[in-house]
């Protein structure tokens, strides 16, 4: 019996279209043609599938850096219409600007047309390089052949970070072709509210120059970041991250750190923010934060200084353990239990961290260098961790009896250890 039923992740293939010039730059490691979504459900409904055809392939395009879009459907076999076949095309088209290319080869004349042309909307806040995928094969021999290739030729990549908002010219309809990757790839992702006027946005590019001598550039979307300011007490706003997507060819290269590392810059610069929060993180990006915000302290001199009570001169890192089961003798630092909360929350203003994130931090810090035989330590530490733990959990703890509470407390404990353990392995 022939199944007519196609797995709505699998048929919609997403690719960055570049210019035929932009193509000739790329490493065949870059040549990555086309990716999928990880969700489809708030499109095509919650079990992700489509009925009614056989080989569908639902080709959505977007030329690299205006992200003008392509789309369109194919099968091998489709049932008779009726009310139980999908309307493949008209329902995506919901999520996407009217006014999409159907035809190809007007949508690759309008991609060689923007790759001249566009550039990102607002003002650059951050860039940062990357040696180029090509790069680690110049100046060596080519196994194959007898050219030896220029070590000073274009070995980097630059990257660049902009902030934007719905003031920017053409940014409207810019973000109603950029948010269908919220849809695609953030689990319980949705669309913005275009009417709250104080959103804002920082998007990333890969900014290539071409081949030839004209130097031109041509920019490639990456990915973005949406924000949204809350009043906070009493004049300034704690800016909240609430949407952070990173497009699948670029993901795990650093990227996401480098975006949020821009966001972070943003808002230590400008004295209007207070501090960042973030809405409802996914594991992933607790992660990327974790490991960015831990290898900001950590290379903070004063703020190391003053926390483990080292000298700038004796290196910027805490002491480590030595590996023989014997522990560097316990740092003098402010980071010893009980901790200097009036010292904890100054490091906090200035360094415009949310609350509970940067509680979590200073658990992260003391641990990194915490003796396991040292017993009064240990039992400083556990009380510090789990007061806050008891705190942040009081709705549910308070309703239990007191043995049980105890018992719950631990167990939340060794989870919330255990997982510090794991960030901080991944740090050094
Ligand atoms: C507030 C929110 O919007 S939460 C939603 C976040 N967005 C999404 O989930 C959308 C889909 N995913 C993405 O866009 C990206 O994969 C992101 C944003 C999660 C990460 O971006 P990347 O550019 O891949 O991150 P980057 O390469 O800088 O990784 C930094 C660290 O984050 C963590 N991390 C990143 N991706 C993952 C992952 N898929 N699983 C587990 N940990 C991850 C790792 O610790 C990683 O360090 P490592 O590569 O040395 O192990």
């Amino acid at each position: 019996m022939t199944d007519w039923t196609e797995d709505a992740n699998e048929a919609l293939t997403l690719s960055l279209v570049r210019s035929s010039k932009d193509k000739e730059v790329l490493a065949a490691s870059e040549k990555y043609e086309q990716f999928n979504p990880s969700f489809t459900y708030p499109i095509y409904g919650e079990d992700e599938k489509i009925y009614g055809y056989k080989d569908l392939l639902i080709d959505l395009r977007f030329s690299s850096g205006s992200l003008e879009q392509y789309l369109s459907v194919s099968y091998e076999e489709k049932l008779p219409s009726t009310s139980t076949v999908d309307d493949v095309e008209g329902t995506l088209a919901k999520f996407i600007p009217p006014g999409y290319y159907t035809d190809e080869e007007a949508f690759l004349k309008r991609v060689e047309e923007d790759a001249d042309s566009f550039r990102p909307p607002g003002q650059l806040i951050y860039s940062y390089t990357r040696p180029s995928p090509k790069s680690s094969a110049k100046g060596k021999r080519k196994r194959d052949g007898e050219q030896i290739l220029d070590p000073h030729s274009e070995d980097v990549i630059e990257y660049e970070v902009y902030h934007a908002t719905w003031h920017t010219p053409g940014f409207r309809e810019y973000h109603r072709r950029m948010q269908l990757f919220i849809l695609l790839y953030i689990e319980g992702g949705s669309y913005i509210n275009e009417d709250e006027d104080t959103w804002e946005f920082a998007l990333l590019y890969e900014k290539r120059k071409r081949n030839d001598s004209s130097h031109t550039v041509a920019y490639h979307f990456i990915g973005y970041s949406s924000l949204y300011p809350f009043y906070h007490y009493p004049e300034r706003v704690r800016l909240r991250l609430s949407q952070f997507v990173i497009l699948t060819p670029y993901q795990r290269h650093g990227h996401g750190s480098e975006l949020y590392k821009a966001i972070y810059q943003y808002i230590l610069k400008n004295p209007n923010i207070a501090e960042l929060t973030v809405e409802d993180p996914a594991e992933a990006f607790e992660d990327l934060r974790d490991k960015n915000d831990l290898q900001m302290l950590l290379a903070h001199e004063r703020f190391v200084e003053e926390a483990f009570g080292i000298q700038a001169a004796d290196g910027v890192r805490p002491p480590k353990k030595s590996g023989h089961g014997e522990e560097s003798p316990a740092p003098k630092g402010k980071l010893s239990p009980p901790i200097d909360r009036a010292w904890a929350e100054k490091w906090r203003k200035d360094l415009k961290i949310a609350r509970r994130q940067f509680k979590r931090l200073v658990e992260m810090l003391i641990l990194l260098h915490l003796n396991p035989s040292d017993p009064l330590s240990l039992r400083a530490y556990r009380l510090h961790v789990k007061e806050r733990l008891y705190q942040f959990n009081y709705g549910v703890l308070s309703l239990l009896e007191k043995e049980e509470r105890y018992e719950k407390l631990e167990e939340t404990f060794q989870i919330v250890i255990e997982d510090y353990h794991r960030i901080l392995s991944t740090i050094n």
